[in-house]
């Protein structure tokens, strides 16, 4: 069992300390993110599109999963409208069993709410793609390390839905996406943490591997 009492914390730091370290992590990150200034997400929103592009992966052909931006998010929507013929934008759906599958979705395109009011394609589950047939996963994040360590929201569906990227190589390309303020040095992993293969940041692109 591996505890996030590494670096610089005191080595008597118990695995609830850690627990508690995360959820103000969380807390203070979520709120900083909510209240940028709406100059800053928009020039976020243009700038990561050559960041991303700059992720040799992404010359690759096939299905890219983004995110519908939530709760202060960096916005993909220019990404997404920049993208090239070959490649087609998937947003990720909840399953029962909290795992994602990814479905193409294009402006116009039908949606239903999930259980936290995020928009999803509303598709059949046979249309919806499992994260093996995936090129590249643009994931979310409230926190990164530049080890690729990623702080979540807390539900575990991507570690859930990528666990065997802990033993498989890419694809799919995990390209972490967020604000530069969202970098926590002293982040560390969980067993079940899925590291990520690089963090695009309005200001630069991190190869985490
Ligand atoms: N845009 C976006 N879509 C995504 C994710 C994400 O992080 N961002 N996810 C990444 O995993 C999945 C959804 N995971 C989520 C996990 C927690 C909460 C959330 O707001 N939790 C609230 C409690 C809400 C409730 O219980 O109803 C909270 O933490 O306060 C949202 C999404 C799939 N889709
Ligand atoms: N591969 C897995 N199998 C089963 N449960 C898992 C797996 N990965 C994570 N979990 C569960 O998910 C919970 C949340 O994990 P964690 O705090 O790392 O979420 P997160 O990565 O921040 O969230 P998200 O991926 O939703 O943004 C953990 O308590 C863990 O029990």
């Amino acid at each position: 069992m591996q505890f996030l009492n590494t670096g610089p914390f005191d080595t008597s730091e118990t695995a609830s300390d850690a627990a508690g370290r995360k959820r103000a992590w969380r807390q203070t990150l979520r709120q900083r993110r909510q209240s940028l200034p709406a100059a800053e997400r928009i020039a976020a929103a243009e700038a990561i599109v050559a960041r991303v592009s700059a992720f040799p992966a992404f010359a690759q052909p096939g299905y890219v999963a983004g995110y519908w931006a939530t709760g202060g998010e960096l916005p993909l929507h220019v990404l997404q409208l920049r993208l090239r013929a070959d490649q087609v934008w998937c947003l990720p759906c909840i399953q029962d069993d909290n795992t994602l599958k990814f479905a193409p979705w294009r402006p116009g395109d039908p949606l239903v709410a999930n259980r936290y009011g995020i928009p999803e394609p509303d598709v059949v589950l046979s249309s919806q793609l499992d994260a093996h047939a995936l090129s590249i996963l643009l994931v979310p994040l409230l926190g990164f390390s530049r080890d690729g360590h990623r702080l979540g929201m807390g539900g575990g569906y991507y570690d859930r839905s990528l666990a065997f990227r802990q033993q498989a190589a890419a694809p799919p390309w995990l390209l972490g996406i967020g604000y530069a303020f969202q970098e926590l040095p002293d982040l560390t992993g969980e067993d079940w943490d899925v590291g990520l293969d690089a963090v695009a940041t309005p200001d630069e692109l991190v190869i985490c591997r």
